[in-house]
């Protein structure tokens, strides 16, 4: 049983609170700025103490994890100096960037403070301790990063902390992990704002562009309707690289405009081809860049009570679906379903099932 503080209890450090007091014995112990977030957290059981003041709360505990946005994160890393402790702690994070963390980290002089980085790899655009849900981490990938006070003794620590949220852990450092993120994450996040930004100069001239607004640009723009201030956080504190990539893509952008202006069809085609044949090759199962699952395709048709048909039936057979997403789904015809699984056998047996109740389906392999 051990004394876990979480640190910013919002959207992700709820979670973490809440997969723990669900699943360990472990005694949570809460810390905000935020007094109406601190008393939903223990009056809903994420959390068995709640404290307003962060040394008090650090010298109660043995493991603390740092769940505020990622300035203030490093902030609470360099107060772990001036607190007097009895005892060693085991201190991680949550931040979406790891190299300023790490900085911060490594200039600790508190030696019994031994700190590991951290980035569970799943989130939603929702913001706050009321989003907090138990299984948001199951299958995510985790990211860990060492510090140099830090031994493999400390990562498996921690590892077998975060045990119950099911998530995959891997090791990079923060130069790798800031890269790739910004990659897969945080640049794409900038670009999705944009294209939103640029639909709203147009609608001037074209009233109706919401209407038309359809199935693609709702996916490419989905996570511009995330937290705009962790996302300005998150953009600052890895300026160095997003700056790089947006130099590089103003730069691609430029060699577009030449393949239109100069009419280089065969150029653009094989621009297209290569970004498809990349794009699905990412959903092959162990490539996947955040989560692999075993996907069932499912045609049906948009009329009332067509999606419960289909759950119900999985459920009925205790089969867990992990996700569900609805592709082109337009009034009166035929929707795709894609429904998601975490393991082989539950994807087949859902098949088999959907095949014998006379549904058109497609299995991903
Ligand atoms: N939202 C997401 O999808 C993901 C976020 N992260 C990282 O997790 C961290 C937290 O993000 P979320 O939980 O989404 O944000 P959130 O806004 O839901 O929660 C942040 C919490 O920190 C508290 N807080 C803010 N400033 C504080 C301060 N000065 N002192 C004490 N408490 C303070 C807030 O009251 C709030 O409860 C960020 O570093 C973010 O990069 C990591 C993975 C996914
Ligand atoms: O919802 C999405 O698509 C996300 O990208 C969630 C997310 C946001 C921030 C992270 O650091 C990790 C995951």
């Amino acid at each position: 049983m051990t004394r876990v503080l979480v640190a910013g209890l919002g959207l992700i450090g709820g979670s973490l609170a809440l997969n723990l007091t669900s699943h360990t014995d472990h005694t949570l112990l809460g810390y905000d700025h935020d007094p109406k977030t601190l008393q939903y957290a223990k009056a809903k059981g994420l959390v068995h103490e709640t404290y307003t003041d962060f040394e008090t709360a650090v010298q109660k505990a043995e493991v603390v994890i740092l769940s505020c946005p990622v300035s203030v994160t490093c902030q609470l890393i360099e107060d772990l100096n001036t607190i007097t402790l009895t005892k060693d702690v085991l201190v991680t994070d949550v931040s979406s960037v790891k190299q300023s963390v790490l900085k911060q980290a490594e200039q600790l002089t508190n030696p019994q403070v031994h700190f590991v980085g951290g980035h569970p790899m799943a989130g939603s655009h929702k913001r706050g301790v009321e989003a907090a849900k138990e299984h948001l981490f199951e299958n995510a990938i985790y990211v860990l990063t060492k510090t140099k006070s830090v031994t493999e003794t400390d990562v498996l620590r921690l590892e077998e902390l975060l045990a119950s949220t099911k998530a995959k852990f891997i090791e990079l450092d923060g130069e790798e992990h800031d890269e790739m993120t910004s990659v897969i994450s945080h640049f794409p996040h900038l670009i999705a704002s944009s294209l939103v930004h640029q639909a709203e100069k147009w609608q001037e001239k074209h009233p109706t562009i919401p209407t038309l607004a359809a199935g693609g640009f709702r996916d490419i723009t989905r996570i511009a309707s995330s937290n705009p201030q962790m996302w300005q956080d998150i953009l600052f504190q890895n300026k160095t690289v997003i700056k790089r990539l947006l130099k590089d893509w103003i730069e691609e952008m430029k060699q577009l405009y030449h393949m239109l202006d100069s009419d280089e069809s065969d150029a653009m085609h094989s621009y297209l081809d290569q970004a498809k044949k990349y794009r699905d090759g990412l959903d092959r199962k162990g490539r996947g860049a955040l989560m692999s699952f075993y996907d069932v395709y499912v045609d049906i048709f948009d009329q009332p009570g067509a999606l419960k048909k289909v759950v119900t039936l999985l459920a009925e057979a205790e089969i867990s679906i992990k996700n569900i997403e609805i592709l082109e789904v337009r009034e009166g015809i035929t929707g795709v379903l894609r429904l998601s699984f975490v393991s082989k056998d539950d994807q087949l047996m859902s098949h088999r099932l959907l095949i014998q109740h006379g549904y058109e389906t497609m299995l991903e392999d």
